[in-house]
């Protein structure tokens, strides 16, 4: 899908009307999904429907069009000292399950422990994003945004909790509406310490 993307959105020459072309092979697909779905993909409604479809799910995935480490680049050494947990919380996201294609909606918490040096905050909800839109599933997200942050922040913990509604239990499957899933992924001082771990947990509310 590479090179219809767009846009790099942040880029003062982005033009919002500009729209990828879609090739007719993905304009086929949808139709044949229209179709086996029961309706009619050339009544006037549904015309334009296959390239919108397609337009929208490239950006449900842009998350294959970037490397989310790149936001971890820029750095600030002149903390203070500071070397407390850093904390993003209730950061609302989409992503889309890789068995259904369904949406999952939720929230995360993304917390570090620094090292001398802190990252630009918006920063680790930009990592979480880049991760989100991909077909996921809860466990990996959470697992990548973590590894991530690790790897490339190089802070002496890492925690990440993620809490999500997905659309494959709610609007079918076992229909059973309201059921959230929760997942973890610890790291460094926060896997290692009982009292950092309950610290960081207790300030993302759990
Ligand atoms: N572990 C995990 N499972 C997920 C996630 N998103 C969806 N699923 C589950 O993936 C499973 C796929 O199961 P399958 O039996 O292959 O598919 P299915 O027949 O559509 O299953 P049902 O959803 O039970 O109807 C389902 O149990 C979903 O609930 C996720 O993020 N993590
Ligand atoms: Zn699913």
């Amino acid at each position: 899908m590479s090179s219809q993307v767009s846009p790099d959105e942040d880029s003062p020459r982005h033009d919002p009307l500009r729209k990828p072309d879609v090739p007719d092979n993905v304009q086929d697909a949808i139709r044949t999904l229209i179709e086996w779905a029961g309706d009619d993909p050339t009544r006037e409604g549904l015309v334009d429907t296959p390239k919108r479809v397609a337009r929208a799910w490239l950006e449900y995935c842009q998350g294959y069009q970037e490397d989310p480490a790149v936001h971890l680049s820029r750095i600030f050494e002149e903390v203070g000292g500071y070397d407390e947990v850093v904390l993003l919380k209730d950061i609302p996201f989409q992503s889309h399950c890789e068995h259904h294609m369904a949406p999952i909606i939720g929230k995360a918490a993304i917390a570090y422990l620094p090292r001398n040096h802190v990252v630009g905050i918006s920063k680790l909800a930009r990592v979480l994003h880049g991760f989100a839109r991909r077909l996921q599933i809860q466990e990996r997200l959470t697992a990548e945004v973590a590894q991530c942050i690790w790897e490339h922040l190089k802070p002496q913990g890492v925690a990440v909790v993620i809490e999500a509604n997905h659309a494959c239990m709610t609007a079918r499957g076992v229909r059973t509406p309201g059921v959230g899933m929760i997942t973890s992924r610890m790291m460094g001082t926060f896997l290692e310490d009982e009292r950092s771990r309950k610290e960081v947990l207790s300030l993302m509310g759990y």
